[in-house]
């Protein structure tokens, strides 16, 4: 069946028949993208320059906005009030056919789309596949489904009634809300106005966003029917996205004060946004609580958060080539089953090898892709942090700030190519969060078998690696139940 026409009226999608999510025709969303990327630039600038050219301002560096960095540790760090380094997420793909495509929904309904009213006036137009203009707005909104933004309170009006929406989480781009079943994570972009001491993310980048996160759900087991190379569910699910415009509505005003009363908010009041400012709404599943709050019972617990968390590095790596970059603990959620037990397992795929992990009744899922690299396929997408100096000039000593300057030397700052050793790191500073936590029931011998699990981490190249640590064997089978040593190594 094919989604009704409105609001989201646009082609390029459709609804599954026995589905309740919806199917983005990745394929296509890419390749109208990659042609408007190499329209901007092509025709003056031959490919190398295009990688190089800057798009989109940088988002992050290390001055904080408080000097609590106890309190804002979680958060990913943030750059100056006010500056603007320049940094792009680029696309040096989408002229190579490496095999990856087999991670696109091939499932997807394709149709024909036309001109969108929004364009803004200062937005680069380029052609479409059909030969019309698009902007990366209007690129946006098509991926949304929409001819044109709507308000927040339309958007949240899908979900639940405007007074049972709660506020979440906050991070440094994004406020989180609850509304209904799903989260909603508001984020500002296009405006020129300062958001938390940030210049707002661009049209193009959040673009570029949604597409990751589009080729990340498609690596979901409950995608499509036919037997995937490489899947797993560690990644939140992105259910929706819309595009919405206006000040913030007052039901999320309301939301965004009582969480301000109880915990004390880091970010701006939204009171101030202009009738003019864009948002993007990320839908997602609810993950639960993000690590930083969430208390681990005991080892079982711990070793279940890191196997799910390298099994679904792992097979991302494996499918799209995908690299986080930034794994803190407010990026890591976790959700306890309400009757948890010893037996219960979490299945994935790994290069056409179906696995199994115990999980003691714990489901974890990661979020925010912002630093995020990954291949589509058609296209590298990535940000460079190199234009971020600040980012690696965190507190010596902080694990947090220590691996984002860990992950430099290992890119030598060449943000573009693909180095799963950065997810290692990333689960070498998660053991260590394990371990800082010192949790009551932690045993010595627990203590002592994950130092020793995090000596062996550092001799690792990627996540697949990792997986294959004698640490995980009593939790990993495959469908037969062999040993999982033997079949990952
Ligand atoms: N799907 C979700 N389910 C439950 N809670 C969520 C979800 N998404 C976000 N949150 C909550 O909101 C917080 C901020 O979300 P997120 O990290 O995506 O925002 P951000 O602005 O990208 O953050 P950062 O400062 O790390 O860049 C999370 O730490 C978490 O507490």
């Amino acid at each position: 069946m094919e989604e009704s026409p409105s609001p989201k009226n646009f082609g390029t999608w459709s609804r599954g028949m026995e589905q309740n999510y919806i199917v983005h025709d990745l394929s296509a969303i890419l390749e109208r993208w990659k042609i408007s990327k190499h329209a901007i630039f092509a025709s003056s600038k031959p490919l190398f320059d295009i990688m190089e050219t800057p798009l989109v301002p940088s988002i992050h560096s290390y001055c904080s906005r408080s000097n609590n960095t106890l309190h804002n540790s979680y958060k990913t760090p943030e750059k100056d009030r006010g500056s603007a380094h320049s940094t792009r997420r680029t696309i040096p793909s989408g002229f190579t056919d490496n095999g990856l495509k087999n991670i696109v929904n091939e499932t997807s309904i394709v149709t024909s789309f036309s001109k969108l009213s929004t364009e803004e006036p200062n937005d680069t137009i380029v052609p479409s596949l059909s030969g019309e203009a698009m902007t990366a707005s209007s690129q946006l909104l098509l991926v949304c489904r929409q001819s044109a933004p709507i308000t927040l309170a339309e958007a949240f009006s899908t979900y639940c009634k405007p007074e049972s929406i709660v506020k979440l989480g906050e991070g440094t781009f994004g406020e989180a809300f609850r509304a209904g079943s799903t989260v909603c994570k508001v984020v500002p972009f296009d405006g020129t106005s300062l958001v938390n001491g940030e210049t707002q993310k661009k049209s193009e980048e959040v673009l570029e966003e949604v597409l990751l996160c589009l080729t990340l759900n498609n690596l979901r087991s409950d995608r499509g029917d036919n037997v995937k190379e490489n899947s797993c569910d560690g990644f939140i699910e992105a259910k929706d996205f819309w595009v919405c415009q206006g000040p913030y509505d007052p039901s999320l005003i309301s939301a965004w004060e009582d969480w301000d009363a109880e915990r004390g908010s880091e970010n701006d009041h939204p009171n101030d946004f202009s009738s003019e400012q864009c948002y993007i709404v990320f839908v997602q599943g609810d993950g639960g609580r993000d690590l930083e709050k969430f208390a681990l019972l005991d080892y079982n617990e711990a070793r279940s958060l890191l196997v799910q968390v390298t099994a679904s590095l792992a097979v991302a790596e494996s499918a799209c080539e995908f690299e986080h970059r930034d794994l803190h603990w407010g990026n890591i959620l976790l959700d306890r089953d309400e009757m948890p037990n010893k037996n219960q397992t979490m299945t994935f795929t790994i290069q056409g090898k179906r696995m199994c992990t115990r999980t003691f009744g714990l489901n974890i899922s990661i979020i925010d892709f912002t630093l995020s690299r990954i291949n589509t396929g058609d296209a590298v997408l990535f940000l460079d942090l190199s234009a971020d100096p600040a980012l690696f000039e965190g507190p010596k000593q902080d694990k947090q700030a220590e691996t984002y300057r860990k992950m430099k030397r290992i890119t030598k700052d060449y943000w573009e190519g693909s180095f799963p050793k950065t997810n290692v790191v990333w689960l070498v500073y998660l053991v260590d969060i394990v371990l800082q936590k010192r949790y009551s029931t932690f045993t010595s011998k627990d203590d002592r078998e994950l130092r020793a699990f995090k000596k062996r981490l550092a001799s690792y190249d990627s996540a697949r690696d990792c997986l294959a640590d004698s640490f995980f064997s009593d939790l990993l089978s495959d469908e037969d139940t062999q040993p999982s040593s033997l079949l990952l190594l």
